[in-house]
């Protein structure tokens, strides 16, 4: 049966309530909070999952680190973006892990399309997303030019993927990527795939952090907490530009110089990229 996992536990086809479909099953889980989802796991699959998420966090917060190192934030403030997701009173940022599974797609349903959908795009709305897969390809990011271009997929690594929340946290200097998955035809292997979403506490202010702001240097967006940005994500649809609503004219003026521009790249970018390379990076 179809079913969408409201807000947490198993879906099947859709994704959120507002009408995505994907050809995919997944579970989505809230880890820290004790959520009846993740409660009601056996013990075992509990136990594995906190100790995943506790090292997934940490590969989270350590590339936040660097990110603050690399954007010229001051040695003493460095943990400023690591905080967030990983601060020191436990309970205290907004993380949920969802594990999706991609069985193949039949051919009769497959025919005369491109590729079947398998989740459709979209941006995650957290800070940082760090996605494991099996060997099964799939998962696409898109360029600016609005080409779609294959990850590959690689079990020795983890894919880190820039929320929208750190891209108005950074001003816009590092870019929250468009990313789907194509589901895997007849013949294929099913993908399977694990992503902890990085998120701050509820009450978190998103706003550029004034550790990066040059002088003169306007908000592209305006201010608002996690809450408020999660609850308007919940009633979006998948493909939309979330982050419109809460852009300031001068996001538009940036939006088209910095498809041209450089921008702030992760190390490793796991596809071969051109110059404006997207920010999805590979851990080894
Ligand atoms: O399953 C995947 O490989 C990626 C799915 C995704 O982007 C998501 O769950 O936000
Ligand atoms: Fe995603």
């Amino acid at each position: 049966m179809d079913a969408s996992a409201r807000p947490f536990g198993y879906g099947s086809k859709n994704i959120g309530c507002n009408g995505d479909v994907g050809w995919l099953e997944y579970i989505l889980l809230s880890v820290r909070s004790g959520s009846v989802a993740a409660a009601s796991l056996p013990p075992s699959l509990r136990a594995a999952l906190e100790e995943y998420t506790d090292a997934v966090r940490e590969v989270g917060a350590r590339v936040l680190e660097l990110m603050a190192d690399g954007l010229g934030v001051a040695e003493e403030h460095r943990g400023v973006l690591r905080r967030m997701v990983a601060p020191d009173d436990a309970g205290g940022a907004d993380e949920m892990v969802r594990v999706n599974h991609y069985p193949p797609c039949p051919s009769s349903l497959a025919a005369g399309q491109r590729g079947v959908t398998g989740f459709g795009e979209h941006t995650d709305p957290q800070i940082i997303s760090v996605l494991r897969s099996n060997r099964t390809a799939g998962f696409q990011i898109m360029l600016p030019d609005g080409r779609w271009v294959p990850v590959a997929p690689d079990t020795d690594s983890l894919f880190v993927n820039v929320g929208d929340s750190l891209q108005v946290l950074t001003n816009g200097r590092f870019r929250s990527v468009k990313h789907r998955v194509v589901a895997p035809t007849e013949g294929q292997q099913p993908r399977l795939s694990v992503i902890y979403f990085g998120g701050p506490a509820p009450t978190q202010r998103i706003a550029p952090l004034p550790e990066l702001m040059r002088e003169g240097e306007q908000s592209l967006y305006r201010d608002f907490t996690w809450a408020e940005y999660k609850k308007a994500a919940y009633k979006s649809r998948l493909g939309d530009h979330r982050l419109g609503p809460f852009e300031l004219p001068a996001a538009a003026t940036a939006q088209e110089s910095t498809t041209k521009a450089d921008h702030y790249c992760s190390s490793n970018a796991a596809v071969q990229a051109p110059a404006a390379a997207p920010h999805v990076a590979r851990v080894h």
